[in-house]
């Protein structure tokens, strides 16, 4: 199939209960496969289950295994093998027995509910906005060091069988786009949390940015904005689809919403023979970044 639809889930996730947080996905997934019954690929946002608060991703944190058993893993893999879909399961903090580290990660499930894709942040949240914000992720997280694209050979669907993966602050560096676009991904995928200071800043430009570097799909899925809690971290919203020609294909609001698109994976080539900048690089005259890392 040339064509996938796709839902965003802008969840009013990211609170103390981390049932309530599962209960709460499950319910809007539901509603969004009852309005969109062809949906194959579902989004979930960044910390989904959890605060979005450094000194609460110890107390959340799971332990990530192809077995999917710990509590949100499971709930992730049966809710994409139960309703058939890709999932894209926003991010939850990870903790690594092995070298015993905390990282901000977004796994990936098949149809079937395997797991088919792991990526870990690999860019940490460390800002400073004098009047604005201050968060620094790298106080209690690692760094993620690898670049994730999932291969995902069981969807019918063309433009889900590879696409990238990065979080949020992942965006602003444009190489982890440009590496899984020139490894053949037509989609970069972004469970995200922007905030109320940098959102109105820079959201969506940098989503029509990434798209238009690399004529690519690209999806930011944030959660809503928890206006009841002023002093919890307040999450832009906007959760937001962009064509491979920087159109803003469909777009939420600040508060709980689903946001529908339809990608079409022709349209990439479509764009791509119009201005043909994937053919008219100067590779010549400086290096491909995706042949520097040496990971084509
Ligand atoms: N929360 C993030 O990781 C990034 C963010 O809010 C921003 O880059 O701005």
């Amino acid at each position: 199939m040339n064509k996938a639809k796709v839902a965003l889930i802008q969840l009013l996730g990211s609170q103390a209960n981390k049932n309530a947080n599962l209960e709460r996905a499950q319910v809007l997934i539901k509603q969004a496969l009852l309005q969109q019954p062809d949906t194959k690929l579902v989004v979930l946002p960044e910390c989904f289950n959890s605060p979005y608060d450094v000194l609460k991703f110890q107390e959340y944190s799971e332990v990530i295994t192809p077995r999917n058993e710990s509590v949100t893993t499971k709930f992730l893999s049966g809710i994409a093998q139960r309703y058939r879909i890709t999932l894209i399961g926003g991010t939850i903090p990870e903790y690594d027995p092995q070298d015993g580290k905390l990282y901000n990660t977004c796994i990936v499930y098949d149809e079937r509910g395997q797991l088919i894709g792991k990526h870990r942040k690999m860019h940490l949240f460390d800002i400073n906005i004098p009047n604005g914000i201050e968060f620094q992720e790298s106080k209690t997280l690692s760094f993620g060091n690898a670049i994730t694209t999932v291969e995902n050979s069981s969807s019918d669907c063309k433009i889900l069988n590879k696409f990238g993966i990065g979080i949020c602050y992942d965006m602003r560096f444009p190489e982890l786009a440009m590496i899984n676009s020139r490894r053949g991904a037509k989609l970069m995928v972004y469970p995200s949390a922007f905030n109320t200071v940098t959102g109105p800043l820079h959201w969506d430009i940098l989503a029509k940015s990434r798209a238009i570097d690399n004529q690519i799909y690209i999806i930011l899925c944030s959660p809503a904005r928890d206006k009841s809690n002023p002093k919890n971290y307040q999450a832009y919203g906007h959760s937001i689809v962009v064509d491979p020609n920087g159109k803003v294909v469909s777009e939420a609001g600040e508060d709980e919403e689903i946001v529908f698109a339809e990608l079409d994976v022709d349209l990439i080539e479509v764009v791509r023979q119009s201005i043909p900048i994937t053919r008219q690089r100067r590779f010549d005259v400086y290096p491909d970044v995706s042949d520097l890392h040496g990971q084509k």
